[in-house]
């Protein structure tokens, strides 16, 4: 039996933009909990040096894909090991979960878990500090989920501090739109102007999204989406969008709204984790 490694969903459950930099990437400040939902992923190494994905993606080229990406970015670190002078190379399925260009960091998780799978697999020996800097350069939401900690996120988003929010249960409803994240954070109308506050000041405030306003005026959906679940919930946007979720104490309470969604909403219930299930396979949990 192959084993599948989980590829979890992120939640942001709040950010703020406090900045821009020269190169227009952003300054933030975000909170990330994990779900217990997401993507799976199998991994069957071979000794050929082929790296083959066997679960194409609809609109994405196996070359663009980041799990194809981020398996050729270790395969080319100094510290794996070749077999009889070839490099390893893998066999890999994709159990896709999550929508794509959803602000649930799918494939963002997919990449990091083959990192991490591939670490293991291939016996490469490089610690999380050095998986978390290859990460980074394929997307910046990679550090978090490689470390598989809830975090508050700083910079552009890699400076991690170890958080624990509360962890609530979610209703996720997926607008059926695909929100560019440069498109957001090229808007002129972006509010960019948050105060840089600490962690416990920003626990103590009503959570918020810059982004919400911009996707909301944007995409009616995603207007028509949180409209809806403000009536039973505080509900927000994630990340640039296009999701949104409403949070709740008890699952019961989550599915019972989920239950009274009208046909044209479609989401799904999950738990908000403090560690990713990837890092809970790997100790054993
Ligand atoms: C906003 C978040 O969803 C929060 O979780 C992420 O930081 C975005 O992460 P991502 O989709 O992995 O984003 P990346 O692939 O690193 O960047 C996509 C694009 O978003 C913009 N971008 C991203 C992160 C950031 N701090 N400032 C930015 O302006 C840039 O235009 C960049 O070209
Ligand atoms: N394995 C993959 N899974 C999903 N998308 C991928 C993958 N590989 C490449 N992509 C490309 O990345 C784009 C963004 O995908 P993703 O699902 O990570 O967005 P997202 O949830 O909005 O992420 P974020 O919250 O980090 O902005 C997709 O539109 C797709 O073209």
């Amino acid at each position: 039996m192959i084993r599948q490694w989980p590829a979890p969903a992120k939640l942001n459950l709040f950010l703020y933009i406090t900045g821009r930099r020269d190169d227009g990437y952003h300054h933030l400040q975000t909170l990330f909990q994990f779900l217990d939902y997401g993507d799976s992923l199998s991994f069957a190494p071979r000794n050929d040096g082929k790296i083959c994905l066997l679960t194409a993606l609809a609109g994405v080229d196996d070359e663009e894909n980041l799990i194809v990406k981020a398996a050729r970015l270790l395969q080319r670190q100094p510290k794996v090991k070749r077999n009889n002078r070839s490099l390893p190379g893998v066999d890999i399925w994709l159990d896709k979960k999550l929508p794509m260009g959803g602000g649930l960091g799918g494939g963002s998780s997919d990449a990091a878990t083959t990192l991490v799978a591939l670490n293991h697999l291939w016996q490469c020996g490089l610690d999380e500090d050095q998986l978390a800097d290859l990460g980074v350069s394929l997307g910046a939401d990679l550090p978090v989920f490689i470390r598989g900690r809830a975090a508050f996120a700083e910079g552009i988003g890699e400076r991690l501090t170890p958080a624990s929010p509360p962890e609530k249960w979610y209703l996720v409803t997926v607008p059926s739109v695909s929100v560019s994240t440069p498109a957001i954070f090229g808007s002129p109308a972006l509010k960019r102007d948050s105060p840089v506050r600490t962690l416990d000041q920003l626990m103590a405030l009503p959570f918020h999204n810059d982004c919400e306003s911009i996707a909301r005026n944007r995409f009616y959906e995603v207007e028509q989406h949180l409209s809806w679940l403000l009536e039973y919930a505080p509900s927000r946007l994630t990340g640039t969008g296009a999701c949104v979720f409403a949070e709740f104490d008890t699952e019961a309470e989550a599915r019972h709204v989920l239950e009274q969604t009208p046909a044209w909403m479609h989401g799904f219930v999950a738990h908000g984790v403090n560690v990713s299930p990837l890092h809970r396979m790997l100790s054993g949990v």
